[in-house]
């Protein structure tokens, strides 16, 4: 035995450390966790590896992920970190993937290849997906995550334990539609408005709302506000235009911009009388003035005028500090909100340039940065970029929401947030600490090692935790949660050519023709419904797709059709689309189903409410609990429409893939508490109004 394995050896015993250098692992993420995760396998001598990552590396990344270096940066982090851990250990192997998880060459085949899968991931959509296809392809799960101090790490196999969806995650913060739209009142309003409703409209994907609006307004919806509508998507067309024909060096088309949302849109809003009976009305902002520095808000909230810029002579009354920390009535000095430096904002790094993301921005500031921004996005639109969205690591999206929001914030009065803040609160960020993921790395592969050894007793559920008399707890694993709709239900794989297999051949074949007793398989022809995701393919009542091919309808490789029994006496089966294998002949059959055909268990009738059937699978809308906001989950306008859009109740003038974005975003914007959101019991809304 070598030198270098002798310890681990003697630590894990010579059977398990023999073992190790064959037993096949996924790491999923090459980050925070992934970087240390894959660092402590490799050195305890998992011998083959392989490493997953969608993402390249950031310079922000370099404080914790220390595979990386600056010359890395603009790499791809699985290439990356397999290249570097590689010199840790001759003796393993490391195959790196520059992928998303979610892409269908990785299916259930691929997934089966392995024996053990630790996740080393930031968000809820991708943690589902590995759980899903780790519960599809009975593979065990090691579950991670990291959240500032705190952290947990969750063993997951199936039968034996809850999955990660077994208990419902927390659903985000919502905030009311009118708050975003009209009325914010907090900074995070108007952060969001600009990173959620602004930047898509200007940046992201066109689409012609036209079809949509003539569609309403035939379904007899308020004719003036899809007047209003109609109006606003053409104001927004207008300086798509400008933003796409702009000249360099011109600052017109963001004025234009400015115009339209800081002044005209605010002036709109002020045409409606009653809605500032009660609540302070903004006040509409002048390009010109702010530039020269005579601009002048008066806050009725306050009852003083406030002088946002134009020198330190005329100190505002009360009320609105532009930028900072807190509008508090002591605070005179922090009022300064022309372009010369406050007491605090020195305090805060002016003139720092360590310390320049953590000042505080005047008005005149924030106009500078919003021109700027604007322009720099407008000129990757028109050099090819198709659509651009927020990311907290691209510093023009960043400038651009820090500016817009902060434009919004003064034009309502509200605080305003620097760079940093922004970046914190649009990122949905919790910093991460470099510590807690080296500690939960380690707890991974001890709890992975458990696993290997099957000894399942030993298991737990590890969490880090902010006591520094208790700061890890471990508690026992609990038994799958029942009701679950995602590892209680049966799994079962098909292999075939897409455009050559009707939805009827796949059902019928998976169902079989016997009476369910007999060695085949199967529970013999019922009456079910056939899901892909959300949306319904066919019925009891429709069975106009059944005819159809899957390529037809988008279900190709990785894709699963759910199979639920229409009495509820049978599980759910999750038929995973997968391709034929490579050998397989030309004139061979285009479908073959598993043998013996899937059979699963007969359950207890559930008790529903009347008329509602069990939910399609939600696997695709949420975000992370642990380390982001979770988007919302989506809202059931008519619990017949299984497609993905949100409800025509939503007066923003979005269309579904905007609303869609706001979703993932982590938020979903209700236009008063009464709205009905899908899993009610869920979600919390928050109203602000
Ligand atoms: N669907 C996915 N497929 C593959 N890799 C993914 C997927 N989703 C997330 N990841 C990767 O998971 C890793 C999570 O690591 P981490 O939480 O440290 O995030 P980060 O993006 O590196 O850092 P931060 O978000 O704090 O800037 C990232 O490297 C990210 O690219
Ligand atoms: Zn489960």
């Amino acid at each position: 035995m070598s030198g270098r394995s002798r310890h681990t050896s003697a630590i894990l015993g010579p059977e398990l450390a023999a073992r190790l250098p064959e037993v096949k692992v996924l790491l999923v993420g090459a980050g925070g966790i992934g970087c240390e995760v894959l660092k402590n396998i490799v050195l305890a001598g998992f011998g083959n590896i392989t490493l997953l990552d969608l993402d390249t590396i950031d310079l922000s990344n370099l404080n914790r992920q220390f595979l990386f270096r600056k010359k890395d940066v603009k790499q791809s982090k699985a290439m990356v970190a397999a290249k570097t851990a590689s010199a840790f250990n001759p003796n393993v192997r490391i195959h790196p993937i520059h992928g998303n998880i979610k892409e269908p060459q990785f299916d259930i085949s691929w997934f089966r290849g392995f024996d053990l899968v630790l996740n080393a991931l930031d968000n809820l959509d991708a943690r589902r997906h590995v759980n899903k296809m780790c519960m599809a392809a009975d593979v065990p799960l090691m579950e991670s995550g990291t959240a500032g101090y705190l952290g947990q790490v969750q063993p997951i196999v199936k039968d034996k334990s809850e999955c990660f969806d077994c208990v419902p995650k927390p659903t985000p913060k919502t905030f009311p539609v009118c708050t975003i739209r009209s009325t914010p009142s907090q900074p995070i309003h108007c952060i969001v408005w600009a990173k959620s409703y602004l930047i898509p409209q200007l940046f992201g994907e066109e689409e012609d709302s036209g079809e949509e609006l003539d569609e309403a307004e035939k379904q007899g919806e308020n004719a003036q506000e899809i007047a209003t509508l109609r109006k606003e998507a053409q104001a927004f067309k207008k300086v798509r235009n400008a933003l796409q024909q702009s000249d360099v060096g011109s600052d017109d088309a963001a004025r234009l911009v400015f115009s339209k949302v800081f002044h005209d849109d605010i002036n709109n809003l002020l045409s409606m009388a009653d809605m500032w009976r009660t609540r302070a009305k903004p006040t509409p902002l002048d390009f010109n003035g702010i530039k020269n520095g005579t601009f002048c808000i008066a806050h009725k909230r306050t009852g003083g005028a406030l002088q946002v810029n134009g020198g330190s002579s005329k100190q505002p009354a009360d009320g609105a500090l532009v930028n900072g920390d807190t509008a508090g009535g002591s605070a005179a000095t922090e009022r300064m909100l022309d372009g010369t430096p406050s007491a605090s904002g020195l305090k805060a790094g002016w003139g720092s340039a360590g310390l320049k993301d953590q000042r505080a921005l005047t008005l005149q500031d924030n106009l500078g940065l919003f021109v700027s921004s604007t322009n720099r996005l407008a000129a990757r639109i028109r050099n090819g970029e198709e659509t651009i969205s927020f990311d907290k690591d691209d510093g023009d999206t960043l400038d651009f929401v820090t500016a817009a929001a902060n434009l919004r914030a003064a034009a309502y009065g509200i605080h305003g947030k620097s760079r940093w803040e922004v970046k914190e609160m649009a990122g949905n960020i919790i910093p991460a600490i470099a510590t807690t993921n080296a500690i939960i790395a380690g707890l991974v592969v001890l709890q992975a090692l458990h696993l290997l050894r099957k000894t399942y007793n030993k298991l737990r559920n590890v969490h880090v935790q902010f006591r520094p008399s208790l700061p890890l707890s471990t508690i026992n694993l609990s038994a799958p949660n029942p009701k679950c709709g995602v590892c209680r239900d049966t799994y079962a794989e098909v292999l075939c050519d897409p455009s050559q297999v009707t939805l009827r051949q796949v059902v019928e074949g998976i169902l079989g023709d016997g009476d369910g007793d007999g060695e085949d398989g199967g529970t013999g022809p019922r009456d079910v419904s056939v899901y892909e995701a959300q949306r319904v393919l066919s019925d009891p009542d429709w069975d106009d797709n059944l005819d159809r091919d899957l390529e037809g309808m988008g279900v190709t490789r990785g894709k699963f059709l759910s199979i639920v029994d229409e009495d509820g006496e049978y599980a759910t089966i999750q038929v995973a689309i997968g391709q034929l294998p490579p050998n397989h002949p030309i004139d061979g059959n285009t479908l073959m189903l598993p043998y013996p055909l899937p059979r699963p268990p007969r359950i207890v009738k559930p008790t529903e409410t009347p008329g509602l059937k069990r939910a399609a699978p939600d696997d695709e809308e949420e975000d992370d609990i642990i380390v982001d906001v979770p988007p919302a989950k989506r809202m059931r306008t008519n619990p017949t429409d299984t497609a993905n859009t949100l409800p025509a109740s939503v007066t923003v003038p979005v269309t579904p893939s905007k609303k869609r974005k706001l979703d993932e975003d982590g938020i979903l914007l209700l236009e008063s508490k009464d709205e009905v959101v899908e899993d009610d019991d869920a979600v919390e809304v928050i109203e602000l109004d």
